[in-house]
């Protein structure tokens, strides 16, 4: 491994996933299920830092470093690791990665995936290990369907099962809550569970969101197809979604992916408020607020 190029303060930021819209249109022969979800990425996340070691490694610290086996070969961010230098017919390098575990494990905003995509984000910035994006594309698709979006962390359109991904009209400006009331929902267990797998896609983009009024009239057109089922297995998701509902700031909320996360959205400004809030009522949930998106 050639001496990594960026050492302290040069890690990689992997922020959390969040489903606007999430509906279930379809499943493949192979079971996995094809979406059409808008999906955006709050300043909320993990960070992901490499110096140079003896022997590839990986230590966890942070909030959530305790749901996670720290020494664990299963680790997303040791898998990418491999799996980005197995197809660069390399030798794993010879880093210790520290992964500060800040998201909520198994929550539904991707924790893992922003995780792994970080791991090749960061692993390709070394000499040697660059690929097409094509390539990389398709690694990080082997890796979860949820880790070609958290590539690049910007608002999309995401269709397929994870892989197709289309530019969406400007977005406003907007504040998002996110809580998890510190239940792990598992995503198999919520899709396995669906009532329905043919649902519509969704309604049709505008060319602009030109309010943020426009947005949310947009988004009560849409809906998260796993949240019936996510709420029916995990109640706990009904009492953030119903605590939400009660503040006068809150313009829209729903569970981004399986769950049990669910986010808020807000005008500007006011998230640091309405997170206060939310958090004073129930001080066991985790409550973060982002006004970058
Ligand atoms: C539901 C979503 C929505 O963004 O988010 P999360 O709840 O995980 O955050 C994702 O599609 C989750 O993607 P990800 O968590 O990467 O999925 P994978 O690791 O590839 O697969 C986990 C499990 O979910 C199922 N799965 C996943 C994606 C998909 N489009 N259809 C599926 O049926 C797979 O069959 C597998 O049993
Ligand atoms: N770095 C990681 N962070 C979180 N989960 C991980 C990581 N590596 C492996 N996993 C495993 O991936 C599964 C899904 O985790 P996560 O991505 O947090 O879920 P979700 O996409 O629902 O938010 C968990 O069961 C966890 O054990």
């Amino acid at each position: 491994m050639p001496e990594l190029e960026s050492q302290k303060g040069a890690g990689e930021f992997a922020r959390a996933k969040v489903n606007l819209a999430l509906h279930i249109t379809g499943q493949r022969d192979d079971g996995y299920h094809m979406l059409d979800s808008l999906v955006v990425f709050p300043r909320i996340g993990d960070h992901l830092s490499a110096t140079p070691s003896d022997k590839l490694s990986l230590e966890v610290t942070g909030p959530f470093s305790t749901d996670l086996e720290p020494q664990s070969n299963n680790n997303l961010v040791l898998k990418a690791i491999r799996r980005l230098s197995q197809a660069k017919n390399c030798a794993p390098p010879d880093i210790n990665l520290s992964l500060e575990k800040n998201l909520p494990v198994a929550s539904g905003i991707g924790g893992g995936s922003a995780d792994a995509a970080a791991a090749l984000r960061l692993l390709m910035r070394q000499p040697g290990f660059t690929l097409a994006s094509e390539d990389i594309h398709a690694i990080a698709l082997e890796l979860g369907a949820d880790v070609p979006v958290c590539l690049k962390q910007v608002a999309v359109r995401m269709q397929g099962i994870g892989e197709l991904l289309s530019p969406l009209p400007s977005l406003p400006d907007f504040g998002m809550v996110i809580a998890n009331p510190r239940v792990a929902v598992s995503t198999p267990a919520i899709f396995k569970g669906l009532q329905a797998r043919n649902n519509p896609s969704l309604p049709d983009l505008p060319e602009s969101f030109a309010s943020l009024d426009q947005l949310i009239v947009y988004l009560r057109e849409t809906r998260n197809d796993m949240q019936v089922t996510a709420e029916a297995l995990c109640p706990a998701i009904t009492d953030v979604l119903s605590e939400m509902d009660q503040h006068p700031e809150t313009l829209l909320n729903r569970m981004s992916g399986s769950g049990a996360t669910c986010f808020a959205l807000c005008r500007c400004g006011d998230e640091k408020n309405l997170a206060a809030r939310i958090q004073k009522s129930h001080p066991d949930w985790w409550v973060a607020f982002s006004d970058e998106l």
